[in-house]
């Protein structure tokens, strides 16, 4: 005879958390200051990472610093109105982390497996954020390969800068946005055989 399992108590809140989370684009002041970023990164590190080798590393950007990566996001632009665009795009939020992916060599854990653990990680992080009133969004740049960027940054040779976490506080009055659905129905196979 088979049972279901019984639920912890908590699945409905989690359940509800995940399927309400937007990312959020408007964002002002303030932004979680350092104890709280570390407190959250340590709950987001429990997310999945075969070896707990933890291939990455965050650098916390805010006040001035972000108008000089912007700076230096620009040099990198091809043309003077994308340079403008870019510089801009670093002061939309009070708080960019830059996510800095480290794979290591491994025997037995491969880089897409690491890659794999630190976008868990991301996602586990915005979730928390959100929870927590935090507004935040995953952009991939500007420019994350740019020689330029990654200098500024102190990206070192075999990391991997997987582009920025906009964090603060959602613009007040923004109204949630409602999320349509997935279609995940041809999204999931069943192999089956009962066959003795
Ligand atoms: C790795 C990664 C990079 C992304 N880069 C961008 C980006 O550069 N520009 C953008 O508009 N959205 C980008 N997105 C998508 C947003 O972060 C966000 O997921 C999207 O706006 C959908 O919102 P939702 O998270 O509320 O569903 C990226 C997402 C991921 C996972």
């Amino acid at each position: 005879m088979t049972t279901v399992p019984a639920a912890r108590a908590v699945a409905g809140i989690v359940e509800t958390a995940i399927r309400t989370r937007r990312s959020t684009i408007r964002l002002t002041e303030p932004a979680p200051g350092p104890d709280e970023l570390l407190d959250l990164l340590a709950a987001a590190a429990t997310a999945p990472d075969h070896g707990q080798l933890r291939p990455w590393r965050l650098i916390a950007i805010c006040g001035n610093a972000r108008a000089r990566l912007g700076e230096a996001a620009a040099e990198a632009a091809p043309t003077a109105d994308l340079a403008e665009r870019s510089a801009a795009k670093h002061l939309r939020a009070p708080l960019m982390l830059a996510l800095v992916f480290q794979p290591r060599d491994h025997p037995t854990i491969p880089r897409w497996q690491q890659l794999a653990a630190t976008s868990a990680m991301v996602t586990t992080l915005l979730l928390l954020l959100d929870t927590r009133g935090w507004g935040g969004v995953w952009f991939g740049g500007p420019y994350p390969n740019a020689p330029q960027v990654r200098k500024h940054l102190g990206v070192r040779n075999g990391e991997q800068l997987l582009g920025y976490l906009h964090v603060g506080t959602p613009l007040p009055g923004e109204a949630p946005r409602t999320r349509v659905a997935a279609d995940v129905r041809t999204k999931l196979t069943w192999l089956e055989d009962n066959a003795l």
